[in-house]
């Protein structure tokens, strides 16, 4: 399949049992009288608090609340997007969930447990590529597997060869970093992440450097990817129409230290094509999460203040 392709194949459209989960669902009585589950919580933030130490050298020894209280449920194969202001803690919420930062309160659960560090279950995606130059294209998104030693050579190198594939660069295996664009850097990059085979993926801005036309196509390729091979994503943005387009719920994170002030429920349908952008609804979600982002930062502002950065 190649990325240059606008539409989405049929095999991306979710099911009604694929539907959104929500936040706070509670057990509803069925017309039966009989109590439906809601669907078991792939991850759950409950009250998490994210606060950073001193930095080092730092006199006074003064802490860094970076999230305040967040409460999030997600079920398997569901694609959020966290939009907020600058600096009010989206990273360091991804970073807790990807397992490099200690949550300070609340509990954050995988599949029930705690999260006691990184692992091969979850894979960031970050802004910049980071690809090792000397090695080939083929060999960067063999990288991970190698490290893991969870397979044999001839094993990794064949699935790296299905992963360009499905990200559109099988012909650039045998390429270097330094003779792709930054768009195809991000897709080896994703391709990367996905080698070894993450339950949940989590991307961090990750088309914020490629350029517009770029972007819409890599947003419709990853919907495809993640519905595909039914990842869970956490993806924070500063596009509001990168977030409306490419989410099942828009969560709206307040200054800092950030909480969700709003979870805005995407009810456009799937699969998600280039044309969608042009519906009325679009547009209205579009305004909705704008107007809670900025809602949320005038809030913040002592009276008289310029705006802080916000959205683009
Ligand atoms: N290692 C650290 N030590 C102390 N404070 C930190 C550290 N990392 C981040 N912070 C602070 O925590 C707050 C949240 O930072 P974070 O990077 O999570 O925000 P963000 O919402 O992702 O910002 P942006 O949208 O600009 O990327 C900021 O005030 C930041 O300065």
């Amino acid at each position: 399949m190649t990325l240059d392709s606008g539409a989405m194949s049929p095999s991306t459209h979710r099911s009604p049992e694929d539907a959104p989960s929500r936040t706070g669902q509670q057990d509803a009585p069925n017309p039966s009288g009989t109590t439906v589950e809601p669907p078991a919580a792939h991850l759950a933030a409950v009250g998490v608090g994210i606060e950073y130490g001193p930095r080092p050298g730092e006199r006074g020894g003064a802490t860094t609340a970076a999230v305040s209280r967040v409460d999030l449920t997600m079920a398997r194969g569901d694609f959020v997007c966290i939009v907020g202001p600058s600096g009010c803690g989206k990273t360091t919420f991804l970073n807790a969930v990807a397992g490099f930062l200690p949550v300070t309160r609340g509990t954050l659960r995988l599949d029930g447990r705690d999260i006691p560090g990184p692992g091969p279950d979850r894979a960031m995606v970050f802004q910049h590529a980071s690809l090792l130059p000397w090695r080939s294209v083929l060999d960067n998104v063999t990288y991970g597997l190698e490290l893991s030693r969870s397979m044999k050579r001839a094993e990794a190198r064949e699935r790296a060869r299905d992963l360009l594939d499905l990200v559109g660069l099988a012909h650039a295996a045998d390429q270097h970093p330094g003779q792709l664009s930054g768009g195809m850097q991000q897709r080896v990059n994703l391709a990367r992440a996905l080698a070894v085979e993450p339950e949940v993926l989590l991307l961090d801005e990750p088309f914020a450097s490629i350029d517009a036309q770029t972007r819409e196509v890599m947003q419709v390729e990853l919907l495809r990817i993640c519905t595909e091979r039914h990842v869970t994503a956490l993806f924070i943005t500063h596009d509001i129409t990168e977030a409306a387009f490419l989410a099942d719920r828009v969560c709206v994170f307040g200054p800092r230290p950030g909480r969700i002030v709003k979870e805005i429920a995407v009810s456009l349908p799937r699969p998600r094509d280039q044309k969608i952008r042009r519906l009325p609804e679009f547009t209205a979600l579009v305004d909705e999460i704008s107007d809670t982002l900025h809602g949320a930062a005038d809030s913040a502002l002592p009276a008289g203040r310029p705006e802080t950065e916000g959205a683009r």
